[in-house]
Formats: structure tokens, sequence, C-alpha cells
């Protein structure tokens, strides 16, 4: 399973998390990655976790005042990108560009849908990964794996059926090591999270009862 932790642009420590997560990581042999604002990119890189950006723009060099070039990510140490986060979504074509734009920087992508169908449309772009992430239960602390499991299982079928290479992930108030498992037994090959790493008071204790269960 792959666990990757999105700390948006809440006010924790990105150098703490990322080396609770390193360790973690090595730790357990699973899989664990970061994603910290922009700007934190290399900070959270030289801490040796494996670095994700929160997005990338769909630019070149060039003229593009405010844009997050794949390239810089990539300089500063991302190996990959999330995109159209349901907190920044983006219109088709910049996906599209998006995803050129990481490909030529070398970064793995995943794209975030919020249900199956727009998951089997993300998959279609041919991305690395698809995340399916309900909005309504982001933030929540309920786990889409247990409030709605259809949509994982949906978002699993959607995908397979346009494009068998795509991962899958799943997110959504996941946070403990039970979440994972029934996110793993839903067919999800990961999970992307968020506040129960990045706001908890503990964000090791929080990192090592989530990959508990896989050891
Ligand atoms: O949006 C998410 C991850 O990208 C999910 O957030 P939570 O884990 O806080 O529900």
């Amino acid at each position: 399973m792959f666990v990757l932790v999105n700390l948006k642009a809440y006010p924790c420590d990105p150098v703490e998390v990322a080396t609770a997560a390193a360790d973690v990581s090595d730790d357990s042999g699973v899989r664990v990655a970061v994603a910290p604002q922009a700007a934190q990119i290399g900070a959270v890189a030289e801490t040796g976790v494996e670095t994700w950006a929160q997005h990338i723009s769909a630019v070149e060099h060039g003229s593009h005042t405010g844009s997050t070039l794949a390239e810089a990510a990539a300089d500063a140490g991302a190996v990959g990108t999330l995109l159209n986060h349901s907190e920044n979504r983006l219109k088709l074509a910049d996906i599209d560009g998006a995803l050129d734009a990481a490909d030529r920087a070398d970064l793995e992508t995943i794209v975030c849908a919020n249900n199956p169908a727009q998951i089997g449309a993300a998959a279609a772009l041919d991305p690395d990964g698809v995340a399916v992430e309900p909005p309504e239960l982001i933030g929540t602390g309920t786990p889409v794996s247990k409030a709605d499991p259809d949509i994982v299982t949906g978002a699993v079928d959607a995908a397979a059926r346009v494009n068998g290479d795509v991962d899958v992930l799943c997110g959504a108030g996941i946070s403990t090591g039970e979440d994972l498992v029934s996110a793993s037994d839903l067919g999800a090959s990961g999970v992307l999270l968020a506040s129960g790493v990045a706001k908890a008071d503990d964000p090791r204790a929080a990192l090592e009862d989530l990959v508990e269960p896989l050891l």
C-alpha cells in the first residue's frame, strides 16, 4: 500500500512530519510520501522522505507568474505531484497540460476526482494513479472506506475499465490502520490522507498506527 500524506496548508511542522514519515517508511518497508506546500518541497525532500508536490501548473518555462513549474518542483526534490485535488480543481485541458508538464519533468502523477465517473475520465488521461475522494468526507475523520465503500469499489472498477495500468488510491477521513486495511480490501492500492497526520498531536504515532497492520 502507498500512503501519501497531503499537508495542505495546515499549520504543522512539515520537516517534523517528513522526518517521521521517512523513519516509519524505513522501519516498516511501507511506501510513505509527503506532499508539503510548494515552498517547503526542498526542506521536506532533504529529510529523505519521498516528496510530492500538491499541484503543478500546465505551463512550460516562460511568462507564467505565480505558477508552479514542474521542473522547479522536480529540482527542489519532488518526485511526484497531485493534480486536481478537490481543493484545487482544474479544467480538463489543464489536467491534461499538467500531466504533460509532469511527464517532461519526470514526476509521477496522481489525479484526484470526486466519484467513479470522474475517476474514469481521469484514468483516460493516463496518469500513473488516480485518487477518489468524496469532498463531503474530507477532513471529517469519517473514513470513505466505511462511510461510502461503494465509491471505492466503483472507482477501482471505473479505472480498470478505462486503463488497466492506473493505480487507484482512496482518501477522505482515513486515519487508522483499520482504515488502511479496509481500503486495501476494497481494491485500493493506496490511501491519500491529510488531517489524520497533519493535525495529529503526535504525527509519528499517527503514522505508526497507520502502517501497523501491514507489518
Ligand atoms: O483531502 C484529503 C487528502 O488529499 C483528505 O483529507 P483528510 O484525510 O483530512 O480527510
